[in-house]
Order: C-alpha cells, then sequence, then structure tokens
C-alpha cells in the first residue's frame, strides 16, 4: 500500500450482526478516526428508522439511498466506516469501497450473529420465522462478495477490537501520521 493509500478511510463489511458498528466504533476512537455508519447515516438523513424506510420504499428504496450515502462517505478521509450488511449487493459500492479504503471483512459463525440478532427489531430482513436459515441464505448470495473486495479476513465468533487493530497494523491498513 502506497503512501497515498494511507489515510484513507477503513470499511467493515460483513453480515448482520457481525459487529461491524460496535468494533468499528471502538476501532476508530483508538485510532482517533471519525467514526461514521452507513445505516445511521441513512437514518440521519431520511429522519426515520430503517423499518420504516424499507416499509415504504421497500428494499430497493433502502438500497439506492445506501448507494448515494456510501459514495458521499467515500470522497472524504480518515474515517473508519461500518456499512451495513448488504453494502456489497451493487457493484458500484464495491467498487467505491474498495477503491477508497481498506476493507475488513468480519466473518462470524451464523450461529452466533442468529444469536446476537435475535431480539432486534431494527433489521427487516430477518424478521422472520427462522432466522438463522435466513441468515444461511445471505452467507450464501455474499460471502464471495465481501472476499471479493476484503484486504484482509477476520473470522470466528470471538473477534475483538485489538485482533483487528493488529491485523490492521501487519497489513498496513493504517497510518499513525495523519
Ligand atoms: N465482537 C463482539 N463480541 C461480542 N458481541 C458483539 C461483538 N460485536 C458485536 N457484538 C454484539 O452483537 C450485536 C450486533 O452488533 P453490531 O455491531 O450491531 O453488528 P453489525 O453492525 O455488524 O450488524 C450487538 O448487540 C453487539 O453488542
Ligand atoms: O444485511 C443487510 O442487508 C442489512 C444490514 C443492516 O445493517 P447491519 O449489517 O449493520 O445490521 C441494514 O443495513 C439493513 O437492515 C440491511
Ligand atoms: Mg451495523
Amino acid at each position: 500500500m502506497n503512501t497515498d493509500e494511507k489515510n484513507r478511510n477503513i470499511y467493515l463489511v460483513g453480515l448482520m450482526g457481525a459487529g461491524k458498528t460496535t468494533i468499528g466504533r471502538a476501532l476508530a476512537k483508538r485510532l482517533a478516526y471519525i467514526f461514521v455508519d452507513s445505516d445511521h447515516e441513512i437514518a440521519a438523513r431520511t429522519g426515520v428508522s430503517l423499518p420504516t424506510i424499507f416499509e415504504i420504499e421497500g428494499e430497493e428504496g433502502f438500497r439506492k439511498r445506501e448507494a448515494m450515502v456510501i459514495a458521499d462517505l467515500a470522497s472524504r478521509r480518515g474515517q473508519v466506516v461500518a456499512t451495513g450488511g448488504g453494502a456489497v449487493l451493487r457493484p458500484e459500492n464495491r467498487d467505491t469501497l474498495s477503491s477508497s479504503g481498506f476493507v475488513i471483512y468480519l466473518n462470524v459463525p451464523l450461529q452466533t450473529l442468529c444469536e446476537r440478532t435475535r431480539h432486534d427489531k431494527n433489521r427487516p430482513l430477518l424478521q422472520v420465522n427462522d432466522p438463522l436459515q435466513k441468515l444461511r441464505e445471505l452467507h450464501q448470495q455474499r460471502d464471495h462478495l465481501y472476499r471479493s473486495i476484503a484486504n484482509v479476513v477476520l473470522a470466528g465468533s470471538r473477534i475483538t477490537v485489538q485482533s483487528v487493530l493488529n491485523l490492521l497494523i501487519k497489513e498496513g491498513g493504517v497510518s499513525w501520521k495523519r
């Protein structure tokens, strides 16, 4: 990774419940980077919750908003960005993410994802009879997309901020001189 690339953004990708928001916020604090969550940004711009956007505009409407937010965020630097789990679905988002920063794929076992998201009503795609089966399908559809843009893949049910930091330093994904 050359010098120009060094203080670009750090993006977290992966399925719902992988810890993108939680790890991203803590990571930004440790690095003194700005933290942005693309879902929070969409909610802030629209003034309504994600379930309401899904209800009114459908998933397609949400994906359009998500693409606009990702394009805007990518034009700035020095941020840790927690993306939504489906951000990788659009090819233009994949191009934007991989060309504007260092991408970390948090690959967490499906059973863990299911346990972590079980009581949360804010994820419209998981409000189904069998959320584990839904997560299985999403993993099948998306795993290769996450991998296609990931600079590093972290796997397991016990990913910590420290393990992400260690990997970032090892792989040259972060510059201490900002
Ligand atoms: N590394 C982790 N270890 C244990 N629990 C976690 C971890 N990361 C996230 N969680 C928990 O899992 C839930 C979902 O995390 P979240 O950060 O919202 O995931 P995502 O943004 O990837 O959907 C939260 O309740 C959070 O506290
Ligand atoms: O995987 C997905 O398609 C989605 C993931 C969610 O974000 P998290 O991955 O942060 O839960 C949110 O963007 C929306 O509910 C759709
Ligand atoms: Mg999140």
